[in-house]
């Protein structure tokens, strides 16, 4: 394109050692830091691109840092390589007091010593900069920014940083785009720009569609042949005006006594749509015993490492096990499941309602822990549902005194609602939506233990009532 801006360039050298005292400091205690309670012990630097030169006013880099952390027992082999972050890191003579919440801390060594770093995004020129890179598709250093050229972007929308705990960071232009910068990343097609872009050349209205996204391209390695895939670092799209999304307005319904049902069925039914969809765009694949197999073994592994991780798990561990071998003995029979690509992570909080009442579904990222590669496999869309199911369940014990009446209606709804739209109930295959309800609540108690331990027993009552239902 014409107007592509590309520019080269040269970070100083030093620069990630003047860093590591403060970010060893400063990483750990942010929500989306994905490795909680194992100590950092040191950074390597997979990419740094200077976006502006450190001037007396100003300077911008971006950074993609590999954090080396402390190998406890549970948390995975000693031999794999530590995380990918992106930063975006500002650097200032001394900060204006606006800019407080965002101080990294006061460097004293190397390139930048006597300066003050700063988390980027809470400011507005770099955050100016990031879109007007978007708009004008440049290329920095090894920054690659692309647009849907269909979709226009205007110049010089006001940023909003999004203060909302999330596992990555976004940033809200002029209430028109919202720009969600992922934090751990991983080289290879991210689902979060793949499904939202296969769902808009699918035509289907309930996904915001990509209007631009950033990516980083990596060398590739001495003697290889395939160019090495790129990291996505970013995605923009369309920001829904007013929205408020199912968790809140559930927890809403929830404290003046008021149903959700009629909410839960249209859910449903929006969910469905965009299963429809995703068979559409992208290839379905039939799951017989040896996937299965693959799939159960894969949920029990999560299920062992979860106990070792949580002894609270230890006395329930036998009769979750039994949700995943009732469906590996269904396998077994003979009986086989459609998969394709799924949400992946489809809770409450993905759902967003628009002011007129239309649901949208966002954060097609899957459950951040996981491989890529297993995010991006076929699947049954019971995993979405279940993942549904556990939400309302959620809600529902969130509050004071828990309402497990509510949950079950709701998830009635959302069944017969998502059977409305996709021509087949979820209920039907109770042993799948059991083993799929299990692995998520197996999951949450991990989630929860890592990232907000007072919210643990939420999925432990689940967990009694699952590990309890298969017992004759
Ligand atoms: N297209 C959108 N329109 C309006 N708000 C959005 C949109 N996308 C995301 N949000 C808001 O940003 C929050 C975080 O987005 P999400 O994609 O879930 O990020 P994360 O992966 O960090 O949780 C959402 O809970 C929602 O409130
Ligand atoms: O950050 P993400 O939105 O991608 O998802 C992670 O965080 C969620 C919590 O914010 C977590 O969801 C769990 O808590 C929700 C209530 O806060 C509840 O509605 C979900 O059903 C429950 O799973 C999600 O699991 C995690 O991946």
């Amino acid at each position: 394109m014409s107007e592509a801006v590309t520019r080269t360039v040269t970070t100083p050298p030093g620069l990630l050692a003047s860093l590591d005292p403060l970010l060893r400091e400063w990483l750990p205690r942010q929500r989306w830091f994905a490795g909680k309670g194992r100590p950092v012990t040191g950074f390597g630097l997979v990419a740094a691109t200077e976006l502006l030169p450190p001037t007396a006013k100003l300077g911008l880099y971006h950074l993609l840092v590999r954090a080396h952390q402390q190998v406890l027992p549970g948390h995975g082999a000693p031999e794999q390589p530590g995380d990918c972050y992106q930063l975006l890191i500002g650097v200032r003579e001394a900060l204006p007091p606006r800019l407080a919440p965002a101080l990294i801390g006061h460097v004293t060594q190397g390139p930048l010593a006597g300066r003050t770093v700063y988390e980027a995004l809470h400011d507005t020129r770099p955050a100016d900069l990031l879109l007007e890179a978007l708009r004008t598709q440049a290329r920095i250093g090894g920054l690659r920014f692309e647009r849907d050229p269909h979709r226009e972007i205007r110049p010089g929308l006001v940023p909003r940083l999004v203060t909302a705990e999330q596992s990555n960071s976004s940033v809200v232009y002029g209430d028109t785009f919202i720009l969600k910068l992922l934090r751990r990343v991983v080289p290879g097609i991210n689902p979060d720009l793949e499904l939202p872009l296969a769902l808009a050349r699918a035509d289907c209205p309930r996904v915001p569609p990509p209007t631009a996204w950033m990516v980083a391209d990596r060398e590739p390695p001495a003697g290889a042949s395939q160019p090495a895939e790129p990291y996505v670092l970013g995605v923009l799209q369309p920001f829904v005006q007013g929205a408020t999304d199912g968790w809140e307005l559930a927890l809403r319904e929830l404290a003046k006594g008021e149903d959700f049902v009629a909410e839960a069925r249209a859910l449903g039914r929006a969910t469905a749509e965009v299963h429809t969809a995703l068979a559409r765009a992208l290839p379905t694949v039939t799951l017989g015993h040896s996937q299965l197999r693959l799939m159960v073994d894969g949920m029990t592994e999560r299920l062992e490492a979860a106990v070792h991780a949580v002894p609270a798990l230890r006395p329930h561990a036998s009769g979750l096990r039994s949700a995943f071998t009732a469906l590996d003995d269904l396998a077994a029979e003979g009986r086989t499941w459609t998969a394709q690509r799924v949400h992946g992570d489809l809770h409450l909080g993905q759902c967003l309602r628009s002011p007129a009442g239309d649901w949208s579904l966002i954060d097609f990222e899957g459950e951040p822990a996981r491989p890529l590669a297993e995010r991006r496999m076929p699947q049954p869309t019971v995993r979405d549902v279940a993942g549904m199911l556990r939400s309302f369940d959620y809600a529902a014990r969130s509050v004071d005194p828990a309402q497990p009446e509510w949950a079950d209606r709701c998830r009635a709804a959302y069944c017969s609602g998502y059977a409305e739209a996709a021509g087949r109930d979820p209920r039907t295959d109770p042993v799948l939506l059991r083993a799929y309800e299990t692995d998520k609540a197996v999951y949450e108690v991990l989630y929860e233990a890592r990232h907000r331990p007072e919210w643990l027993p939420v999925p432990l009552t689940a967990v009694r009532r699952l590990a309890a239902s298969g017992l004759t």
